[in-house]
């Protein structure tokens, strides 16, 4: 049996309006995710029994990545095989870009894409709707990291409404020394703002994914735990201020941080920006990626 690989891209937040916390801990949210050109590659093979490695770019180690069966994509393995009457025995290889606890959904990345790769290993054949119920047990944003593109959610965003697109939207990203623990952003955001509203999504912002218009996109763009994020890591400022400074049309922070975002009018002014914020010494590293891209496939 050959081995199986699935490229799963990360995701960008582009609206993210979070409610009050709800009695299960969770919050609602509006969540409008764009899959972004930044990938994980996830290779499972048949082994005696479930093993897991993980290098990162030019084959480093990353420490901060669990080996063990509480890795996410051990996890989606071993729910699909328990689903299906068959023992995860496969060694799975996780070749990772998406930056680690960096808001970009790296770990839910990797738990779809070992889900669709263990599916096709094993031909189980398991329906989409049965893989995006496996996806929302093993985290809020797994479902996302699946289909790819651009879609809503809602619920704790595990609820997904495709959307259409009207265009590539060229970001640059700037990776944060350290990472920020998604749990204590959402626990900031409470004591911030005790009192948030229904979350609802941007109708312009809507329109503007729509028409492909990045000025309108950036006008619209927003992130409810952005101040928690500032909060918990005030250093982000500068890398905002920074890739502001030298000619993005928008900066935010991706999702609950601490990666940082930027919208640019295109390809070139991308690179512009790119250059400058290396130049800046305000960050660890800088991507330059487009989205919307397709979610978890099998190459
Ligand atoms: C910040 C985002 O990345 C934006 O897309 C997500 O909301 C987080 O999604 P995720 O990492 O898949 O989160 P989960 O693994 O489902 O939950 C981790 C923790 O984040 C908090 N959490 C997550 C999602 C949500 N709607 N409300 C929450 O309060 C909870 O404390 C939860 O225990
Ligand atoms: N496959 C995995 N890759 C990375 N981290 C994982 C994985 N499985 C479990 N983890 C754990 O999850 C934590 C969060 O990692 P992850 O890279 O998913 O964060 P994130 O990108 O900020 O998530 P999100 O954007 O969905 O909130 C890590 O610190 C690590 O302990």
């Amino acid at each position: 049996m050959k081995p199986v690989t699935v490229r799963v891209p990360a995701k960008v937040n582009v609206q993210l309006a979070v409610g009050a916390a709800r009695p299960d801990g969770f919050h609602d949210l509006a969540n409008v995710f764009l899959a972004v050109g930044l990938y994980d590659e996830v290779t499972v093979e048949r082994a005696p029994a479930l093993a897991l490695t993980c290098t990162g770019p030019g084959d480093d180690p990353l420490p901060e990545v669990p080996l063990d069966r509480t890795n996410l994509a051990a996890r989606a393995a071993t729910e699909l095989g328990r689903r299906h009457g068959i023992e995860p025995d496969v060694r799975i290889h996780i070749a990772k870009d998406i930056p680690v606890a960096g808001g970009m959904a790296g770990g839910s990345a990797d738990a779809a894409a070992a889900l669709v790769a263990c599916d096709a290993l094993w031909g189980t054949h398991a329906s989409r709707d049965e893989l995006l119920d496996i996806c929302a047990e093993l985290g809020s944003d797994v479902p996302f990291s699946l289909v790819g593109g651009a879609a809503l959610g809602t619920g704790r965003g595990e609820k997904l409404v495709p959307l259409d697109v009207g265009g590539q939207f060229w970001w640059v990203f700037a990776l944060a020394d350290g990472g920020l623990s998604t749990p204590a952003v959402y626990r900031e955001f409470d004591r911030l703002s005790p009192h948030a509203p229904a979350p609802a999504a941007s109708p312009a912002l809507l329109d503007a994914l729509r028409t492909g218009d990045v000025h309108t996109l950036a006008a619209t763009v927003t992130n409810d735990l952005q101040p928690a994020a500032l909060s918990l890591f005030p250093a982000l400022k500068d890398t905002l201020a920074a890739g502001t400074a030298a000619g993005a049309l928008a900066a935010l922070v991706s999702g609950s941080g601490p990666t940082t975002a930027f919208l640019a009018a295109d390809a070139a002014s991308a690179e512009n920006v790119a250059d400058a914020l290396r130049a800046s010494g305000t960050c660890r590293a800088v991507r330059v990626a487009a989205g919307p891209v397709p979610g978890a496939t099998v190459v």
